[in-house]
């Protein structure tokens, strides 16, 4: 059960949930989870997270639902962005940290599958409507720090290497859907 209040959206009365997700960043890689074949939108992809629950912070909620869906400890070091998405008669209000692992062995728990990617390859996954701005934010990152578009800039054959420049941003504002 998430933390919802009732709010109009075009004159209608929908739920807003706020929910939260986590940008895991390993090395040069980024984590990304599928969604379970049984899920409302089954298959695609999305960033580990889930539904505040009453009483708790966005951060606490960050961290109990990593260690929920994957058995691991994270800490969210700081806001990547925000964004709202409606989805029929709900508002999600999604705050998306950046956050390094602290601990623990990954346990799929929810998940269909999890993988660590290159950011140059996140344009080959279907992401969640939701996170589409997220997933461009993340593309455009990497164009602008590497100044390329996919290539093995370092020549270490891992196709890039991660701008450490991400996780200097605060405050995103990626607002849109709402
Ligand atoms: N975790 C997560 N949820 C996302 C993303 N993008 C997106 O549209 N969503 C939606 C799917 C759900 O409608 C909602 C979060 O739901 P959830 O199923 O992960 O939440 P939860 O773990 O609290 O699940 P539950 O107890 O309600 O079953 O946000 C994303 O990147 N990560």
């Amino acid at each position: 059960m998430g933390l919802k209040v009732v709010v109009l959206l075009g004159g209608k009365r929908v739920k807003r949930i706020e929910v939260t997700a986590a940008i895991i960043r390993r090395e040069n890689k980024l984590l990304i989870c599928q969604r379970d074949s049984k899920d409302e939108l089954p298959d695609l992809w999305e960033f580990p997270g889930g539904k505040l629950e009453p009483g708790e912070t966005l951060e606490d909620c960050i961290r109990r639902e990593i260690e929920e869906e994957l058995c691991l400890k994270i800490e969210p070091l700081s806001v990547f962005g925000t964004t709202g998405y409606s989805y029929k008669d709900k508002l999600l209000h999604f705050t998306f940290y950046n956050a390094v692992i602290l601990g623990g062995e990954m346990t799929l728990e929810v998940h269909r599958d999890a993988r660590w990617i290159d950011l140059k390859d996140l344009g080959n996954y279907e992401f969640m409507p939701a996170d589409v701005p997220v997933v461009r934010q993340l593309m455009g990152l990497l164009r602008a720090v590497a100044g390329v578009d996919g290539d093995d800039d370092d020549g270490d054959g891992d196709g890039g290497s991660w701008p450490e420049m991400p996780f200097e941003f605060e405050n995103v504002s990626i607002e849109v859907g709402e």
